[in-house]
């Protein structure tokens, strides 16, 4: 067959969590996220590479457990099979739970592609010492190849590239489930209906089998008049065919199949118990923040230095170039303060991340979702929408992204309005900085209590909804637990590095030209080049909106600015303060002993601060974030509701923290 120099397609599929994503970074070179629990990729997702010669393209995709098309995952894999001129499926498998696999391979060869089967996790199978029948397998599928793969430890890698190349040339194999009579009665009617309506139709079968599945997408696409051959749905009975065909699979290629990880049972017996699982888990986000404070403080000296050393540097530089008062002022108050004040969080979010990627390389999520579960459902949510609500400890973009795993439109939305209260990476540094100054013998226990506060509200706003509207959802939780693993060097420093880029890129972009726009807005009023400050456009903004916060304890001009600031990102609240301040390293002892004075001489007292961090916990999130909101619930209504909503519960949790504090304290 000639094939020209068209690069030939592949697409992995396969279900959650079995390494496809680890397999498709291992190909292309790519950094997409892999972690340990189901559900971690939400969009396809393309790469490339080459064998011999010969370009290759692949493409990675949401994680199935079958080809129905009742989730969004469920539908986006199988638009790109259909859609996307795939030459070839790779089928990954999890060989260490080949069982459930299979039923998902017994379905990708109805599609009459060219199918391989990539047999991945095989470090683990010799680990249990199980053993595959690596001669019968492939057999019992019809001749299709079967390759024994290690996403992880990339082994098997050229021999899975060879047999792409190879099986693409010789076209599609594998067996086919033949079904009882009946049924296979039925199949042959519709496809004699379906040759007649649509003459251009290839693969009758498949076609013909999902009708009798009742399956939407296929009725919509070629709608026939099917009440008289196929009255009722025949999906049970087709899902029990290709179930009972695995079994004999298994029978008969599957040996040691009981040898399972006793890790796992064990520390399941307190992760996911009744009533130790809930305590655990608050525990576990405690050692965590613990950790980001105590180890990223000790590390936060070094870097201070450095920065100092970098400002003097600038500054004798920008002297001796003979640069005038304003534009040092620029660089030493406007963008040296701005930018500079955020770098020194660093090794906070950096511990952070490092946390967040242990939990989330090592399984522990998909517990969290299942002690959860009963918690949320007293809201009207699964425990599966307490997944993207973790994630977005880290960052809400991703978070928002993650809630398309939710079957139910409604629950999707509900999700997407309560994610943005769990405290992002970014609001970390707003709580060291005023925690650090503010209560500085119980700083940690304090922005752990916005942590709490943040879950507690999210779930109490879901509550409210959920009465309000009423709904009946069901909260069958359908999440796999995967086994514990030791999380992965590789995978944990991608995740880490792809991490702190975003933060560094966020400081070179966002968070320096808010500072260089925040600089000029207060060196300039409607008279020009100002030396009062009050005179200038910021104060006479700020000004505006300080009645407003007046009553949340937060009446002054320069904190209306940092918070408007700090929509276009929240760290951005943090490096306004250094500017609109002028102070040169904020997070410093010297820089918060200089700010905790010139805020103590208006009376901002540490009720102020619990005040002021309650509101950057719950206000509107940042651009990112409602662009994000935007394009997932695709309408302006929803999100510039979300938006409202949000600051308005700000303002009112504000206000109660300082009406009530302010009496108490
Ligand atoms: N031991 C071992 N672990 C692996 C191997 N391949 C992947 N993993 C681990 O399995 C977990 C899931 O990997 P992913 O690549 O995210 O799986 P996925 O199929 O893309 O998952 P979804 O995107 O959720 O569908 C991660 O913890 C990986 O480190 C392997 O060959 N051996
Ligand atoms: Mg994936």
């Amino acid at each position: 067959m000639s094939t020209g120099e068209r690069p030939i397609t592949v697409c992995f599929v396969g279900n959650p969590n079995c390494g496809k994503t680890t397999l498709f970074n291992a190909f292309t070179g790519a950094k997409l996220k892999v972690a340990n629990w189901p559900g971690v990729t939400v969009e396809r997702m393309e790469g490339e590479t080459s064998y011999k010669g010969r370009k290759i393209r692949v493409i990675d995709t949401p994680g199935i457990y079958s080809l129905t098309s009742y989730t969004m995952e469920e539908l986006v894999t199988r638009r790109c099979i259909e859609e996307d001129g795939v030459d070839v499926i790779v089928n990954v498998v999890d060989a260490s739970s080949l069982e459930r696999n299979l039923y998902l391979t017994m379905q990708l060869l109805e599609l009459k592609k060219p199918v391989i089967l990539a047999l991945n996790m095989m470090d683990i199978i010799e680990e249990r010492g199980m053993e595959i029948d690596l001669h019968r397998l492939p057999e019992m599928l019809g001749g299709i190849p079967v390759v024994p793969v290690s996403a992880r430890k990339r082994t098997g890698l050229d021999v899975l590239m060879h047999a792409v190349v190879h099986h693409y040339e010789e076209g599609p194999q594998g067996v086919i489930v033949r079904y009882d009579r009946e049924i296979e009665d039925r199949i042959q009617r519709v496809e004699d209906l379906l040759r007649e309506k649509y003459p251009d139709l290839t693969n009758l079968r498949w076609h013909a089998i999902k009708m009798l599945e009742y399956d939407k997408e296929v009725l919509k696409d070629h709608p026939v008049e099917l009440k008289q051959i196929v009255p009722r749905s025949f999906e049970k009975e087709i899902i029990n065919e290709k179930y009972d065909y695995v079994e004999s699979v298994i029978k008969e290629c599957l040996f040691n199949k009981e040898e399972k990880s006793h890790m796992t049972d064990q520390v399941d017996k307190i992760l996911t118990h009744p009533i130790l699982g809930i305590p655990a888990f608050f525990g576990i986000m405690a050692l965590v923040f613990f950790l980001t404070f105590t180890v990223g403080d000790f590390l936060k000296g070094y870097f201070e230095q450095g920065l100092e050393l970098l400002s003097l540097g600038v500054l004798s530089g920008l002297h001796s170039a003979g640069a005038s008062d304003w534009v040092i002022s620029l660089v030493v108050d406007g963008a040296l303060a701005g930018v500079g004040g955020i770098l020194t969080f660093l090794p906070n979010i950096f511990i952070l991340f490092l946390a967040l990627a242990f939990l989330e390389d090592s399984g522990y999520m998909a517990r969290v979702a299942y002690v959860m579960n009963e918690t949320m459902g007293m809201v009207g949510l699964s425990g599966r929408a307490f997944l993207p609500m973790l994630l977005g400890f880290g960052c809400t973009v991703p978070a928002v992204m993650a809630t398309r795993a939710l079957e139910n439109q409604r629950d999707r939305l509900k999700t997407i309005l309560i994610t943005p209260f769990m405290s992002c990476s970014a609001r970390l540094t707003i709580y060291v900085l005023l925690a650090d100054m503010f209560f500085p013998k119980s700083a940690m226990l304090v922005a752990y209590s916005l942590y709490l506060v943040g879950v507690a509200m999210a779930i109490l706003i879901a509550l409210i909804v959920h009465r309000m509207t009423d709904s009946n959802t069901e909260n069958a939780l359908l999440i796999e637990l995967p086994e514990y693993k030791i999380p992965n060097l590789r995978t944990v420093a991608i995740y880490v590095w792809e991490k702190i880029k975003d933060y560094l890129t966020k400081a070179g972009t966002t968070i320096f030209l808010a500072s260089i726009i925040l600089w000029f807005v207060m060196n300039v009023g409607p008279a020009g080049f100002i030396s009062d400050v009050a005179d200038s456009f910021a104060a006479k903004f700020g000004q505006i909106l300080v009645p407003v916060l007046k009553p949340v304890g937060l009446g002054s001009w320069q904190i209306a600015v940092a918070l408007i600031s700090g929509i276009s990102a929240k760290e951005v609240v943090v490096s306004s303060m250094s500017v609109l301040y002028g102070i040169g390293n904020i997070n410093s002892a010297a820089g918060m002993a200089e700010l905790l004075g010139i805020l103590g001489g208006t009376g901002f007292t540490s009720v102020n601060a619990y005040a002021l961090m309650v509101f950057c916990l719950l206000y509107t999130p940042c651009i990112a974030t409602i662009a994000t909101i935007k394009r997932e619930t695709q309408s302006w209504r929803w999100t510039l509701g979300m938006v409202m909503f949000q600051l308005v519960l700000a303002w009112s949790a504000a206000f109660l923290v300082f009406q009530i504090g302010s009496r108490l304290f």
